[in-house]
């Protein structure tokens, strides 16, 4: 049988069935005594972690007792051995499932056409030596892992059989060879026996469960070569849905980690466009040995103490989404500054008793004082605060100082040192003075993002703040999406789009800054307290907790972005000022975006990735999806993005999609028939596949489908179109795909997304909005031309 890279597998006999019973028997003694060499291997490799474990431990019980020492400086030794040990300590507990996966046998380098086995190498997620400091198990990452990726059936290095060892817990299962070299193989003395199929088609055949499993295993020479492409500038990934891009772009964070540790000390950062795809991902990376340094978000998880948990319509969303908002944001920030706190009042005067005068300023000067302020200048509103308690020190100095005559009098006589000393000593009885401060508390407030945008909620208010940024409709659907979810002093449920516009509006207020001076630091403070000094261990535990907002990081040093293609304007902003120094990796597909304008989005990521230099990759095979299922997506998108070329799946099921025609949506009490015909064609699937099976609805009937499939068990769900974006399911329902294609301008590419989610099989429903033909076909899906006369 041909594998993914075209090299044959056949084997000298442990591959495929048929032949007679003797051959048979024969293929099952290969596989038996293969399993068994690998199985022998395992358990020394075993053995080897186990000595290693104790002496971390150890180690970590050693500098415990160091600490009774009590230098600072033996302290802080101590803090960096615990480190150490409790880092390997954690990886070596955590790698021991499936922890060797790969084996390489290399011709010698210098004679690569002699039939010998030179070099032998095992493949694992963590580097072990022996104790002759020989390699037991090489790292995946390292440079003398790559021919285990990269070897090919055409150019196969020095490889002349790639295996591929499968185990659970401490027992080998099986392995899986792809012979690279069959005219030497044969040649081999004692010959080089060679089983299975291939293991990319015996990953790929495996049921889906809820959550991506890493593929380590059988990484394709195409994307090792991006996982491993140098971490300068920018790295840009393109490819057909199921190509890989996720996961080759987590592997590259733990490839980048492992290469450059110091450096991305500074933190990775991985965004996914929704929760569900960081829940589908987070257990990759610490199955790859990684965690800690790498932060897997949503888009709406960005900002510290606000989750998005709500959605707006497309036609809200491409408001908000993009770069026009800036200016909105920038009036709305400042506007909120006059209104009132909810529940409260702007003073609109100020009087004050100061020097044994009267004080007054009134509405107008109070006005004109903070126009002032604010004119011709950038800073954050929040920080500008000093700058308006000075403009409103001068004014009131302005009336209570004596008159300029006496003052030119008083320089002359007493020299300006004592001018100065008067102020000083004016401004300081006023900025002290309880009715001053809670006046410039009430009249200058600290911002937050959440009270800007509650003020936004206002029709009337907002229409003032966007005018002749927005129209009055689409300032109006802006308010209006806020209005239905926010209180008057911001709280309540955000959306994803709404965590960009806070992102923006944190930039834009910036924090108070603090009155008076930090206190001066004590050397010795830094000393106080190592007694309760904290371990890696103690640091880290409950593992793979969500950090607290306040601890969340603001800028990394490489940023991963997935699903690039539907970052919008105002989020590229938002990513922008988390990468202001970092290197990226941005991998998309612009077929699969739900974003409309999509140059505009191409110009926001210019501005936020900048002048750094780019380096491209573009994937080509489709891993996901069956050719029966390519095919009939690659209809819909030469229709969402004619002249893109399809990815090539790498297999076939031969079997065909499946088509249904349902009742109609009947609103909301008469929904029942359209229910029981969905619920239906899910019990099918679910007796058809062994994993899981995906629902896809239009966003509107989401809720709905999901309480249709509620008793039918948790290996189906339902999802909106737009939460369909990077997941996959053994099977996969599509409903209404006209709906789904009229949700928006970039519709026909939100179905082109849904009809790519299935790994085994497909089933589209129809309702009447689709038109479907007498087998249940939709306009949509038919070929352009195909059954056109009948629908006419
Ligand atoms: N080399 C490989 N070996 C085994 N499985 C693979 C390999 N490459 C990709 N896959 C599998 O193919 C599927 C698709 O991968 P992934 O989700 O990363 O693709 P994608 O390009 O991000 O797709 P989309 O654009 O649709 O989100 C996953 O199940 C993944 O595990």
């Amino acid at each position: 049988m041909a594998t993914a890279q075209g090299g044959s597998v056949d084997s000298d006999g442990a591959s495929g069935v048929g032949g007679s019973p003797e051959r048979r028997t024969e293929q099952r003694s290969v596989r038996e005594r293969e399993t068994e060499t690998e199985q022998r291997y395992l358990d020394h490799v075993y053995r080897r972690l186990e000595v290693k474990l104790v002496e971390a431990e150890r180690l970590l019980a050693d500098v415990g007792r160091g600490a009774q020492v009590g230098t600072p400086g033996a302290l802080a030794e101590r803090d960096a051995q615990v480190f150490q040990a409790g880092l390997h300590l954690h990886r070596l507990n955590s790698e021991f499932e499936d922890f060797l996966f790969g084996r390489i046998d290399l011709v010698a380098e210098d004679a690569p056409d002699t039939p010998a086995i030179a070099e032998t190498l095992r493949i694992g997620r963590l580097g072990v030596l022996d104790t002759d400091f020989t390699s037991l198990v090489v790292d995946w990452r390292a440079p003398a892992a790559a021919p285990f990726y990269r070897a090919t059936p055409l150019e196969p290095g020095r490889v002349v059989r790639r295996r591929v060892i499968r185990s659970r817990g401490r027992r080998v299962i099986g392995v899986e060879d792809d012979l690279l070299r069959p005219e030497l193989a044969g040649r081999i003395p004692g010959g080089l026996p060679v089983v299975g199929d291939g293991a990319l088609m015996a990953a790929l055949g495996r049921a889906r469960g809820h959550a991506m499993r890493d593929i380590v295993a059988s990484i394709q020479a195409e994307q090792d070569v991006v996982i491993r492409a140098s971490a300068r500038g920018v790295t840009l990934v393109t490819g057909g849905p199921g190509t890989g891009k996720t996961a080759v772009a987590l592997h590259r964070a733990a490839y980048l980690l492992y290469q450059d540790r110091r450096r991305y000390a500074g933190g990775i950062l991985v965004v996914s466009p929704t929760p569900l795809l960081v829940a589908y991902t987070e257990g990759v990376l610490p199955s790859l040995g990684e965690e800690g340094q790498v932060a897997v978000r949503a888009l709406g998880q960005l900002v510290p103490g606000a989750e998005a948990t709500a959605y707006d319509t497309p036609a809200v969303a491409r408001i908000k989404g993009s770069t026009a908002m800036v200016n909105v944001l920038r009036r709305a920030a400042r506007g909120t500054l006059e209104l009132p706190p909810p529940g409260g009042r702007v003073p609109d005067t100020l009087s004050l008793t100061a020097f044994g005068q009267r004080l007054r300023l009134d509405a107008r000067q109070l006005t004109a004082i903070r126009r002032r302020v604010l004119d011709g200048t950038s800073t954050p509103v929040n920080m500008l605060r000093p700058r308006a308690r000075r403009a409103l020190l001068d004014a009131l100095w302005q009336q209570a100082a004596p008159s300029a005559r006496d003052l030119a009098a008083l320089r002359a006589a007493a020299g300006s040192g004592q001018v100065e000393e008067l102020r000083a000593a004016f401004d300081e009885d006023l900025r002290t003075e309880g009715a001053f401060v809670s006046f410039l508390e009430a009249w200058w407030p600290a911002l937050t993002p959440r009270r800007v945008l509650a003020a936004m909620a206002d029709r009337r208010r907002l229409g003032r703040w966007s005018r002749r940024i927005l129209t009055p409709e689409q300032s109006d659907l802006v308010a209006d999406s806020l209005a239905g979810r926010l209180a008057a002093d911001g709280t309540g449920a955000l959306t994803t789009h709404d965590i960009a516009l806070m992102d923006e509006l944190r930039a834009l207020l910036g924090e108070v800054p603090a009155e008076s001076r930090p206190r001066e630091i004590d050397p010795l403070d830094q000393y106080q307290g190592l007694d309760e000094v904290t371990t890696y261990a103690d640091r880290t535990a409950p593992r793979r907790r969500r950090p607290e907002p306040e601890e969340e990081r603001t800028e990394y040093a490489h940023l991963i972005v997935d699903e690039a293609q539907d970052i919008t304007p105002m989020q590229w902003r938002m990513l922008g000022r988390r990468g202001a120094a970092a290197t990226w990796t941005v991998v998309g597909d612009p077929a699969q975006s739900s974003w409309e304008d999509p140059a505009e989005a191409r110009r926001a990521m210019d501005t936020a990735l900048g002048s750094r230099s780019r380096q491209t990759f573009t994937l080509t095979t489709n891993y996901r999806n069956p050719a029966e299922i390519a095919e009939l997506a690659e209809t819909v998108l030469r229709r969402a993005a004619p002249g893109t070329p399809a990815p090539r799946a790498v297999r076939s099921t031969g079997v065909r999609p499946r088509f249904a025609a349902v009742p109609a949506w009947a609103g909301d009490d008469g929904g029942e028939p359209l229910a029981e015909a969905v619920r239906e064609q899910a019990r099918r699937l679910l007796a058809e596949v062994e994993g899981t099976v995906g629902v896809v609805v239009p966003m509107a009937w989401r809720e709905r489908a999901a309480a249709w499939l509620a008793d039918l068990g948790d290996r189906v769900v339902a999802l909106g179109s737009l939460e369909a974006k990077g997941l996959e399911y053994d099977a996969t329902a599509v409903l209404a795909p006209a709906v789904i294609a009229a949700e928006s301008a970039a519709g026909l590419r939100v179905l082109y997304v849904a009809l790519t989610r299935a790994t085994q099989q497909l089933v589209v429903l129809s309702v009447p909005e689709d038109s479907p033909d007498a087998t249940g076909v939709p306009a949509l899906l038919r070929e352009e031309g195909e059954g056109e006369e009948g629908e006419a």
